[in-house]
């Protein structure tokens, strides 16, 4: 792990960034994330995703989805110690402030839905970091979205699970009549971690009465094997922490 910089680690177009406790480790000494080298498409933990989807896509819209992850990967930018000691912080929000890039999230997570998953009914977003993109990639599917939110901000009658995550416990709820019963769901969120948020939007979309047909992630923390908590196929777009944070 290299030592902190105060420069962003942003190789593609340079925030205005104001100075916090936190600074970010630079993107080209990010040694968590795996070389960009061979597209995160073929990751090995892609694989089960992979099995009994779609057939493999058009050769050139492979050959997009290789590069787009390529310019993805290099935006991210990582915290160490936030939000407390220990944690890796994954920020993925210089993708969101480069309108190519932000256009590139989506168009990927669309090929690789499709190629994987085919075309949902829903897609379920969880808050916040879910609705940052889940609204925009359900509009290319043809598909409904549906919010997962934090407890007390959802009326009418709601279904709730709580969970446990990487930093801290919460609630999640979902509108009851939100999802159908028999609706095809594809719940996507920023990051997996320990998988708790995951599996709780998953047990909230079964209680609806929804089929999950898979999870999809920009990034995944693979040391903490939060897919293991997932009863359906999982993708992840991006490879990310392999180990937790050393001092
Ligand atoms: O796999 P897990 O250990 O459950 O962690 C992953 C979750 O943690 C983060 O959300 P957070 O609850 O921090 O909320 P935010 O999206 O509102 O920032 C992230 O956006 C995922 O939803
Ligand atoms: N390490 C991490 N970085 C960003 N978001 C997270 N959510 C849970 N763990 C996280």
């Amino acid at each position: 792990m290299s030592a902190p910089s105060d420069a962003p680690a942003h190789h593609q177009s340079p925030l205005n960034t104001t100075t916090t406790a936190n600074t970010p480790l630079k993107g080209d000494s990010t040694s968590a994330h795996a070389p960009a080298a061979c597209p995160d498409p073929t990751l090995e933990s892609n694989r089960h995703a992979a099995q009994g989807g779609q057939p493999t896509p058009h050769p050139s819209a492979a050959a997009e989805l290789a590069s787009l992850t390529i310019s993805l990967k290099a935006s991210l930018r990582q915290f160490p110690d936030f939000p407390e000691p220990g944690i890796l912080f994954e920020d993925i929000l210089p993708i969101f402030a480069d309108a190519e890039l932000h256009e590139g999230l989506v168009r990927a997570l669309q090929i690789a839905v499709e190629k994987q998953f085919g075309k949902p009914d829903v897609v379920v977003g969880l808050d916040a970091r879910g609705f940052l993109f889940g609204p925009s990639l359900a509009l290319r599917l043809g598909a409904a979205f549906v919010p997962v939110r934090k407890r007390g901000k959802l009326p009418g009658p709601c279904e709730t699970a709580e969970y446990q995550k990487e930093y801290g416990s919460d609630f999640f709820q979902m509108q009851a009549d939100a999802v159908k019963k028999g609706q095809k769901v594809l719940v996507v969120d920023d990051i997996i971690a320990t998988g708790g948020s995951a599996a709780a939007a998953g047990t909230l979309v079964k209680k609806l009465g929804g089929a999950i047909v898979g999870y999809v992630f920009i990034l995944e923390l693979d040391f903490l094997k939060g897919r293991d908590k997932l009863d359906a196929p999982v993708y992840t777009l991006l490879a990310s922490q392999e180990e937790k944070l050393q001092h």
